[in-house]
């Protein structure tokens, strides 16, 4: 296979979501690097090509056409008001964008009006403000926007949210309703072309979600009480009921949300389930 056959797919290489992205295609079975300095990697036995980017950039590499698949955060795509959307959520670097100022300052949008914000997003906070009409100054930094307030460059911030450490340690509270909930996300040109190699790569990625989702839960039961455990662990098609060598009993095997394991188990021992059995999905296709 040639390079220009392969499926061109952009990687952050820095920051938050550099390790759990590659740790995602890594189990989803293809190469990433293992030096952080590589910029290009192969991966041909897999019919794929790995480019690694500033999560920033990605979505302008994509929206070009440049590459044909990109994961990079949600927020990042918006700000950049590249022509890339997305194909598939993936579930992890999930944060908030919010409004925050210094303790006891702000408590409403409106407030806002002819102040300064900082922020390193200003093509998704200038999307917002102009749907609400709020006239102000967008400040534009790279990082570490909290400290803006302290030094006198802005009068209030907007930026990304996950546990609130950073706020509260800068003195700073949020304040008004989210901008925008992101995670990170698989993206596309939105004028790209139906490719079944894009699919499969979706699937693949599909198959890791459900695989760190789900597990696989085996029991025994007697006959009588089947249907009744089986409305607990309805699985995601249906459940496989075999029949065990001791006539009047069953084997269920279903597939259950990873977080619900252990009520399941307590409500299944409770109907007259035993030899409930839990087990890790490696991989699957669904
Ligand atoms: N603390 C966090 N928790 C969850 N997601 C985050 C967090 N910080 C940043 N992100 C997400 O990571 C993406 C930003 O990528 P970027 O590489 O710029 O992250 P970063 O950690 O800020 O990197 P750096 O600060 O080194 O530039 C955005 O989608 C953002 O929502
Ligand atoms: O709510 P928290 O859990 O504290 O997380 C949010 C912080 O994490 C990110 O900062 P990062 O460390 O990436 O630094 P940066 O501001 O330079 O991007 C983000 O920009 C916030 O500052
Ligand atoms: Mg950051």
């Amino acid at each position: 296979m040639t390079s220009s056959e392969l499926l061109r797919i952009a990687v952050p290489n820095k920051g938050s979501l550099s390790e759990p992205a590659s740790g995602m295609l890594r189990e989803a079975g293809y190469r990433q690097r293992n030096d952080s300095r590589e910029l290009v990697l192969q991966d041909p036995d897999n019919g794929a090509e790995f480019f690694f980017l500033r999560p920033r950039d990605i979505a302008l590499y994509v929206g070009s056409g440049r590459l044909d698949v990109g994961i990079t955060g949600e927020d990042l795509l918006l700000d950049s008001g590249a022509k890339a959307s997305v194909v598939l959520p993936l579930g992890f670097a999930r944060s908030t964008f919010r409004f925050a100022a210094a303790k006891g300052s702000t408590t409403s949008l409106a407030e806002l009006n002819g102040r300064r914000i900082a922020t390193a997003y200003p093509g998704l906070l200038a999307h917002y403000l102009d749907t609400k009409a709020i006239r102000a100054e967008v400040i534009k930094l790279d990082g570490a926007v909290e400290t803006a307030v302290r030094l006198d460059v802005a009068d209030a911030i907007a930026d990304v949210v996950e546990t609130g450490t950073t706020l509260r340690a800068a003195g700073l509270e949020i304040f008004g309703e989210p901008l925008f909930q992101s995670q990170a996300v698989l993206i596309r040109g939105v004028d790209a072309q139906p490719s079944p190699a894009v699919d499969q790569l979706i699937r693949r990625l599909q198959g890791v979600m459900i695989a760190r989702q789900y597990v696989l839960m085996d029991y025994d039961i007697s006959d009588e009480l089947v249907e009744k455990a089986v409305a607990v662990t309805p699985g995601f098609q249906s459940p496989t009921v075999s029949p065990l060598r001791t006539a009047g009993w069953s084997a269920v095997r279903s597939m259950v949300p990873r977080r619900d394991t252990n009520r399941i188990m307590d409500e299944l021992w409770d109907i007259g389930a035993r030899a409930i059995l839990v087990t890790d999905i490696h991989a699957c296709r669904l």
